[in-house]
């Protein structure tokens, strides 16, 4: 089963074709990387997932609701995490993600931010300001909002920004056994390309709006005759295919 569908997808913002009429599916418990440069549509592509913005036209379907018609029944099965929204600066993490908590309905709220704090390492932040956090501490409180109702679908845009080395890998970490015990469905933009490699099994390259190749990462090392995700990348981004098998 799909759990994301996602047909001639357009969004046009006055003089710029954002997203171009792309297509791609998501399949139940399935992770896939959404890939492009700066402007590519990654972003404007996630909004439209989660009705944050209304396409211009084509046609989305996450668990088998239509989004134009019937978003709200998807929306308590989803969620998101995202650099780009911050979180109420004045509410501490805990009342955040209270907050976020009960808009969800999450039975047993305190065992779930309990649970949260443990494994995304938030036990020393839990009762500071959301805006007195540094970058990676706020990555991480992002993090554990986007699973405070257990998602079936979760959109994860750059969800390892800012952070170091060590605590990214954990996160990597923590996510891939997440995705493990409860099969969620996982859509993730990023620019970390060994990430990408690492945990998603599909990935689409999308560039001015446009998808412009797609595949599992093996596949793509292959087809660009390349040993890592980073040159496939460039390849794309300037233009480069090898002669080598398609
Ligand atoms: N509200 C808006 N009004 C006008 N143009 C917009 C708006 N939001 C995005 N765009 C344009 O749409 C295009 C796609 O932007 P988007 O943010 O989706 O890219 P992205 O792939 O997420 O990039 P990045 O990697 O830099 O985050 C860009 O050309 C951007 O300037």
């Amino acid at each position: 089963m799909e759990a994301i569908q996602v047909e001639h997808l357009v969004k046009r913002y006055d003089s710029v074709l954002a997203v171009d009429d792309i297509g791609f599916t998501v399949p139940a418990g399935g992770t896939v990387g959404l890939l492009g440069g700066n402007g590519a549509g990654k972003t404007t592509t996630i909004a439209m997932l989660l009705g944050l913005i209304v396409p211009t036209s084509g046609r989305i379907t996450v668990l088998g609701h239509d989004m134009a018609k019937d978003r709200f029944a998807a929306l308590e099965r989803m969620n998101f995490s995202s650099p780009y929204v911050a979180l109420p600066h004045r509410l501490t993490v805990r009342e955040n993600l209270r907050v976020y908590g009960h808009l969800y309905n999450v039975a047993h709220l305190d065992d779930r931010i309990a649970t949260l704090a443990r494994d995304l390492d938030l036990g020393q932040i839990l009762d500071r300001p959301a805006g007195q956090l540094s970058a990676g501490q706020k990555t991480r409180v992002a993090l554990a909002k986007s699973l405070i109702n257990q998602p079936e679908v979760l959109l994860l845009d750059e969800p390892t920004a800012s952070l170091d080395p060590d605590t990214g890998d954990m996160v990597r970490t923590w996510l891939e056994q997440y995705r493990a015990q409860s099969g969620c469905t996982i859509l993730l933009a990023s620019h970390n390309m060994a990430e990408v490699e690492r945990l998603c099994h599909q990935v689409i390259m999308l560039k001015q709006g446009r998808v412009v190749d797609r595949g599992t990462p093996d596949e793509l090392l292959a087809r660009y005759g390349r040993q890592d995700l980073e040159d496939v990348f460039l390849d794309i981004a300037r233009d480069r295919r090898q002669a080598v098998a398609a």
